[in-house]
């Protein structure tokens, strides 16, 4: 009768390499000799493993599955823990592949079991683990209770081909895959101690209930020898438990325990005492003092020596050693015997397959002489009487002066016209303005390529980006300008007349110091102002051309002009009430010689005037209003007279019930005026006023 195949529960481990074999089956041993029920298996990479040590583990697994080597291709997060060796530790996702079974505990070769845990494959849950002490809510990778399956093997097989982990090994990966969704095993189970730390309280107490023991990090009992723990402490204890095991089944006392195995044992591994024949030297100088160093260390490691007696007993050894007995060095034992040295494939490191063993000696170990002796020699140095000359032909050809290189495509040397024209204003010169006198060209001495580039600002040298800043200016101006405008108003023209596109002068309002007012240092200089613009001057240096009826800017003194128009103005009316009585006139009235205009006041309001309303005398002319000079007070009986006279400025009032019309003064302020709309930027005149000294105490504090 046939039944079902029932799925097999299974421990499994894993070897990378030759170095972890004593542990893989100390491990093993430890399990069988707590009377586990279960078989054991282990996953082996047969690229990486020799064979020789692939007969050992079968010694005592009763699976051996080789797998493929999975490779970190981005290892860098490994050097975050210093365990670059740990680089194909994705190869333990392999296990999730291992369908024929049931259930697997995944047990690292570095651990050795205190009791069998086969409560373990009881577990329900499809995955757990024991918490790591590094970072507890981590679980460490060294013990797993899980449930192979495809679905986790391709996840993490996709993770393993990017890189995916934290700590570029497997424990990263598998953290990153489950997360907290891991069943957390007691800490038992994997007890991990480390010979830095230890909790020794909490070790007294729950030492009778350890499970298994993890040995973590590049220090294993096998790699660090037997006479590495001395004192006594948790971490001995338990290290000694691994080596109780070991001595059980490999230590060399037996006699007949593989030398493959104690090959990877510090320290285990003692043929007798041997002596090099240097080769250099042709009488055989021996060289104990080396060669009992070399034993100290245990540095035997990757030397395979079948001259031992034992050795000849492993028929294994021996084949190996007729392999290569023509290429290997000579050594002599102590008797002077010659005998072959072998460098065992695969027991030693192979440099094609995996990087160097972390415990591997000196490269230099092998060479004639490993011990020097300071010089006895007393004498004192002597120079030799020359030294060779130098080579002569030594120079370093300086490179010339870059050539241009050879034009390549056709538009380079026929290169077409520019040929743009813009709407706006097609008479507009597309070649860039004349540079003006400020704008140089930096002098470094010798740097022909520094003067070729200009110092100006584009948007003072091309027309273009002008235009379109003064038509900016241009289109504020006139709004404020039709939201302030009403018939027959009169204001100053001045203030209103589109400045032209000539007058209009360059917006730069800095340049920088000529190389005269700078130091010779090639600095960036600091700008300065430029005396044109303030002076109103346009970029050639031109005078503005001066407004009609007004007087130049060289005879303009707004104090004395309006002292002097108040007096004349008094004088006229004195002179007109004499001579016509009060009435209307239309003659001009000329100042300093200049005739000055008549303008008729707004319609409706020549015979509006405000019963209350004193016009106030320009305070230049008169600070004090309460005492209004003789000429005001006329003025404000018969206002009809000053029609037509440009200083004094007629305003309305907005006030509905009392609707007045006189005459003011123009203030001496230079704040907006009426037609300043909120928002708007005002600008009275082209040259801001400057603050006074007192001004600027009072803006100052
Ligand atoms: O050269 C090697 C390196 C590793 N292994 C195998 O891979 C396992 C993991 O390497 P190990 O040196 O034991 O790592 P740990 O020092 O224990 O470091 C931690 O980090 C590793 C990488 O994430 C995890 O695999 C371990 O479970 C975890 O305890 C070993 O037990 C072996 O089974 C080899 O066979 N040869
Ligand atoms: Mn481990």
């Amino acid at each position: 009768m046939v039944t079902a195949t029932k799925k097999e529960d299974v421990y499994a481990s894993l070897l990378l390499t030759d170095t972890y074999l004593p542990g893989a089956l100390v491990l093993a041993h430890s399990l069988r000799d707590a009377g586990t029920t279960k078989k054991l298996a282990i996953l082996v990479t047969p690229d990486t493993v020799s064979t020789e040590v692939i007969a050992q583990l079968k010694t005592v697994y009763d699976y051996v599955i080789y797998v493929d080597r999975i490779r970190n291709g981005k290892p860098a997060n490994l050097f975050l823990m210093n365990r670059p060796d740990l680089h194909s530790a994705f190869t333990k996702i392999n296990l999730w592949k291992q369908t024929q079974f049931r259930k697997i505990v995944y047990i690292d070769a570095d651990v050795v079991a205190y009791r069998a845990v086969d409560e373990l494959f009881n577990l329900p849950h499809a995955f757990s683990a024991a918490p790591d002490i590094g970072w507890p809510d981590c679980f460490n990778t060294g013990v797993m209770a899980l449930t192979p399956n495809m679905g986790d093997y391709y996840a993490m097989i996709a993770m393993a081909e990017r890189g995916i982990s934290f700590d570029g090994a497997d424990q990263g990966l598998l953290n990153m895959h489950f997360g907290n969704t891991y069943n957390r095993l007691s800490f038992t189970y994997n007890v991990t101690p480390s010979a830095h730390y230890q909790y020794v309280p909490a070790y007294r107490h729950f030492q009778s209930s350890i499970n298994m023991v993890h040995f973590i990090g590049s220090d294993k009992p096998w790699k660090q020898g037997r006479e590495s723990t001395s004192d006594a402490g948790p971490f001995d204890e338990m290290t000694g438990r691994w080596w109780a095991v070991y001595d059980r089944h490999y230590r060399n006392e037996a006699g007949h325990a593989p030398s493959i195995v104690q090959h990877f044992v510090k320290g285990e591994y003692n043929p007798t005492t041997r002596y090099v024949v240097p080769t250099g030297e042709p009488n055989g100088q021996q060289f104990p003092t080396a060669s009992q160093e070399e034993h100290r260390q245990g540095n035997q490691d990757h030397v395979y020596h079948s001259g031992d007696d034992h050795v000849h007993h492993e028929s294994q050894d021996h084949i190996h050693q007729e392999e290569h007995t023509s290429t290997e060095p000579k050594v002599t034992d102590e008797s002077g015997e010659a005998y072959t040295e072998t460098l065992l494939p695969g027991t030693g490191w192979d440099a094609q397959r995996s990087s160097p063993p972390t415990n591997s000696g000196p490269e230099a170990a092998n060479f004639p002489r490993t011990h020097y002796e300071m010089s006895q020699d007393t004498s004192h140095f002597q120079a030799p009487e020359r030294y060779p000359s130098p080579p002569k032909n030594m120079w370093y050809q300086v490179p010339g002066e870059r050539e241009q290189p050879k034009s390549v495509f056709p538009w380079e040397n026929n290169a077409p016209r520019p040929t743009r024209v813009f709407a706006e204003n097609p008479l507009a010169p597309v070649t860039p303005a004349p540079k003006s006198p400020a704008i140089r060209t930096a002098q470094s001495p010798g740097g022909t390529a520094w003067n070729s580039f200009n110092q100006s600002n584009a948007w003072d040298e091309i027309p273009q980006i002008n235009r379109y800043v003064d038509s900016m200016q241009r289109h504020r101006r006139s709004r404020s300008q039709i939201l302030a405008a009403s018939p027959g108003r009169s204001t100053s023209g001045e203030r209103q007349e589109e400045p032209s596109e000539e007058r209009r002068g360059s917006i730069k309002v800095t340049d920088f110091p000529t190389e005269d007012d700078r130091p010779s240092l090639p600095v960036t200089p600091a700008p300065v102002r430029r005396q044109q613009f303030w002076a109103n001057a346009d970029e050639d240096g031109q005078q503005l051309p001066a407004a009609e009826g007004v007087p130049a800017q060289a005879e303009w003194d707004p104090a004395a002009q309006l002292q002097k128009l108040a007096k004349q103005q008094s004088e006229v009316l004195l002179e007109k009430l004499g001579a016509s009585g009060a009435g209307q006139t239309q003659e001009s009235i000329s100042v300093d010689g200049k005739e000055i205009p008549h303008r008729p006041l707004p319609f409706g309001s020549e015979d509006v005037r405000s019963p209350t309303y004193v016009a106030p005398s320009p305070p230049v002319v008169s600070p004090r209003p309460i005492k209004p000079n003789p000429a005001e007070k006329i003025l404000a009986e018969a206002p009809e007279l000053v029609t037509g006279q440009t200083t004094p400025r007629t305003v309305e009032s907005r006030s509905p019930s009392v609707s007045t019309t006189a005459t003011i003064a123009v203030p001496s302020y230079q704040g907006p005026g009426p037609m300043f709309e909120k928002g708007e930027d005002y600008l009275t005149q082209d040259t801001p006023a400057q603050p006074t000294e007192e001004d600027l105490d009072v803006l100052q504090t």
